[in-house]
């Protein structure tokens, strides 16, 4: 067999390196003991491979770094917010524009706005800051999002999908004047990356325009979304990128934006809104809990990176080498034969926790004990993405996800294919001695998001 002759390559090439720590597995055990065996807890100083998330990680261009010495660092006015105000216009086609520090800065301000005490917040799957602050306004978050998303090896290729047979139960039970909005994410983070397909996005614009429902895009991974629409939606196969984002955001009245994602910079989000009636509250709130609405807090050079970033997320090159990146590595571990999430997502290889520890039960958090493994192997840092995440309802008691995985996330533009490499085999090694694996038990849990700071010990 001839070799494969379509490989994808960065579309860059590398000016500036940042240099990486090996640490000794003494060194490791000793790091991952003073963390409390979460990820979270680890000095990056101590980590290797750092898959923890995308958020804020990538690695800026040499033009987004030229755009922040252009930062008009003026307290109202600066220039780089009606850069940000054109860019959010041009490529997402939104009316208004609030800027916030990050995404959860423009949650809390829709969540405020448009969520009465015991409304109904559909979504599809909850993400753990966007329901906190839905249920902080008071809001009751139910998941609307399609069976098979809940099924690690469901290979049906549009999981973020919404079930409007479930929206319309709840329609039915509680009417529609009880539903604040349907919040719909795109990709779905927690269920592997999964994308919404635009013939699903079109049906509950449908829906919902008939029953006079607002639809709340969560946008933070929409380019990435759209990759997939282009690659595997009839009918998308010869439209542009910037053309699919943006028939995305046609059929939503507004949404929330992270731009630490997508937008390829390390801080910075936005509220976007179609409505002027909400516009003109948002822009009234963001000063209580930001800074005024021309900066958001943020400063004008992370507003203008933002701006360029925005531009470069939409470049079909650029998308082709992330999710290509993201392939290759899935590639990798299902050929040592380690369980992860299929279809593969766009930010991140999803590690199947109960398949790779079938012995640990989910009181005794497989993900969270598989993500501190990982790190003891070659110091590389993954997240736990199962029971710790998910929390407790509002009875106090915990959820069980039937999701429980370990996220490796790629930031963007900063790996190499041979880092890909050594993470597959450090996994295919805690893999190979996975029935010596014991859970954890929780010593500390903090009340809001206790993922991020949740201490553990062994059993
Ligand atoms: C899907 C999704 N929505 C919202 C957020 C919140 O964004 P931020 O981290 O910028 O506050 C994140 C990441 O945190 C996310 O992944
Ligand atoms: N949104 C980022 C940062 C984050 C991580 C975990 C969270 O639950 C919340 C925020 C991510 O998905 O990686």
């Amino acid at each position: 067999m001839l070799p494969k002759r379509d490989s994808w390559a960065e579309p860059y090439k590398i000016k500036m390196v940042e240099l990486l720590k090996m640490t000794t597995a003494e060194q490791r055990k000793k790091a991952l003991q003073e963390a409390g065996f979460n990820t979270f807890l680890l000095k990056s100083e101590d980590v290797y491979i750092d898959l923890l998330t995308d958020s804020g990680t990538n690695a800026m261009s040499d033009i987004q770094w030229s755009g922040m010495m252009l930062g008009d660092e003026a307290y109202a006015g600066s220039k780089n917010y009606y850069h940000l105000e054109d860019a959010v216009k041009d490529v997402y086609g939104y009316k208004y524009l609030v800027p916030t520090h990050q995404g959860r800065g423009a949650e809390n301000i829709l969540s405020q706005i448009m969520i009465k005490a015991g409304d109904i917040v559909p979504g599809n799957m909850y993400f753990t800051t966007t329901r906190l602050h839905q249920e902080l306004a008071g809001g009751v978050f139910h998941d609307v999002i399609i069976d098979e998303a809940h099924d690690s090896e469901s290979d049906f290729p549009f999981k973020g999908n919404v079930d409007l047979n479930k929206v319309e139960k709840l329609v039915q039970e509680y009417g529609a004047e009880k539903i604040a909005y349907i919040c719909v994410a795109v990709t779905v983070n927690l269920a592997g990356g999964q994308p919404v397909s635009m013939e699903n996005l079109k049906a509950v614009r449908k829906y919902t325009e008939e029953k006079g429902i607002k639809v709340m895009l969560d946008m933070t991974r929409i380019a990435e979304n759209a990759y997939f629409i282009q690659q595997k939606e009839e009918g998308f196969r010869l439209k542009t990128i910037a053309e699919i984002v943006k028939e995305i955001c046609s059929y939503t009245d507004g949404a929330t934006f992270s731009g630490k994602k997508d937008a390829l910079v390390n801080i910075g989000g936005f509220l976007a809104l179609n409505d002027y009636d909400i516009f003109e509250e948002a822009r009234n709130m963001v000063v209580v809990y930001e800074g005024l609405h021309t900066y958001g807090g943020l400063a004008g050079r992370d507003m203008e990176a933002m701006s360029i970033g925005i531009y470069e997320s939409v470049q079909e090159e650029h998308m082709k080498a992330r999710i290509g990146q993201v392939f290759y590595l899935g590639d990798k571990m299902r050929e040592f034969g380690v369980p992860i999430v299929t279809p593969i997502g766009g930010h991140g290889i999803f590690v199947d926790a109960k398949q790779f520890l079938p012995h640990v039960s989910q009181d005794d958090f497989p993900a969270q004990t598989l993500a501190a493994e990982i790190y003891l192997d070659a110091g590389i840092r993954t997240m736990e993405r199962g029971i710790v995440s998910a929390g407790r309802n509002s009875k106090g008691e915990n959820y069980h996800p039937k999701l429980e995985l370990v996220r490796f996330t790629i930031p963007r533009r900063v790996y190499t294919q041979a880092h890909m490499d050594v993470i597959a085999e450090s996994t295919a090694r805690v893999y190979e001695r996975r029935n010596q694996i014991k859970g954890l038990k929780m010593i500390y849990e903090p009340k809001y998001l206790r993922f991020f700071q949740a201490r553990f010990e062994k059993h």
